[in-house]
């Protein structure tokens, strides 16, 4: 069985996070491993606490996962310390991982900037260049690639940038447009540039908590199958898509998706 190792927080409410990463794992039945990098206590409503998991402890769970099941894909979530993001490096490098997606949680949809300048530091000199997709949103993309977002020409440039800075493959997620929810897939390999749009209606539905989350793991699922990485993004897409529109109510806010939509 393929393995994957998610690291990311776990969120009590079992919408985004850890929780959202396993469920999204095993139905794609990969053999989920996960390194948790803090409690948050939240629901739909809202977060209202964060207890990072100190650096020691950090580090032990990933040598506990690293030295006996080494995973074949790495999905990356939330990041509460600059020595997590250190310790994530070396563990990447020691081990030799190829497929590893993060989803960079740096922008609040209203653009608040969520990761201090000292830790977004050592994320650009030390994880990013061991990454093998990116997967920001739109106030992500911007953010990364500092420029404006005003059409398809310009978000496909920004993810261009984005991905030659860090020589990685680049999603830029559309969950956050006005119009449609339009994912954009930009990807060099010695050979070729991928350019490939994804698109996908907007469903209206407001129970869209853990998006990022379940996108990202589902890709990283079909990755360590060995599916190439626009393969993986078409599939993960179905699968987000489907996930929504399972229009599950649960909660009383931004309420979580039907992982098991399609079982
Ligand atoms: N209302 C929607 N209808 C269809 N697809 C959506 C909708 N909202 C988000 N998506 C899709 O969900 C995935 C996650 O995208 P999004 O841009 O929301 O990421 P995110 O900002 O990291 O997630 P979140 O908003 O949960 O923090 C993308 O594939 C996006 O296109
Ligand atoms: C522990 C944790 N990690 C990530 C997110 C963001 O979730 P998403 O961007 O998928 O909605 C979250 N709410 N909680």
């Amino acid at each position: 069985m393929k393995t994957v190792l998610t690291i990311a927080g776990s969120d009590a409410s079992g919408g985004a996070g850890i929780q959202a990463d396993i469920k999204t794992l095993t139905v794609h039945k990969v053999y989920a491993t996960s390194c948790i990098t803090a409690l948050t206590a939240q629901n739909t409503k809202g977060i209202t606490g964060i207890m990072p998991v100190p650096p020691d402890f950090f580090e032990e769970q990933m040598d506990s996962v690293f030295s006996d099941i080494k995973p074949d894909a790495v999905k990356i979530g939330m990041i509460a310390s600059k020595e997590q993001v250190e310790i994530i490096a070396k563990y990447l490098q020691k081990y030799s991982i190829k497929q590893v997606v993060a989803d960079p949680v740096m922008i609040s949809t209203s653009g608040t900037v969520l990761v201090e300048e000292k830790v977004r530091e050592v994320l650009y000199e030390k994880l990013f260049p061991n990454i093998s997709l990116l997967t920001p949103n739109l106030p992500e993309t911007e953010f990364l690639s500092g420029g404006k977002i005003t059409d398809r020409k310009t978000r496909e440039k920004a993810a261009e940038i984005i991905a030659k800075r860090w020589n990685c493959a680049v999603l830029s997620k559309g969950g956050h447009s006005e119009q449609n929810a339009d994912d954009f897939l930009y990807e060099k390999s010695f050979e070729s540039r991928k350019k490939v749009w994804y698109p996908a209606c907007r469903i209206n539905n407001p129970n869209t908590h853990g998006t990022g989350c379940t996108l990202s793991s589902a890709i990283a699922a079909n990755l360590a199958k060995g599916f190439s990485i626009e393969e993986s993004v078409k599939k993960a897409k179905d699968y987000i898509s489907g996930a929504i529109g399972a229009m599950l109510n649960l909660g009383q806010g931004n309420g979580p998706l039907d992982h098991m939509w399609d079982l």
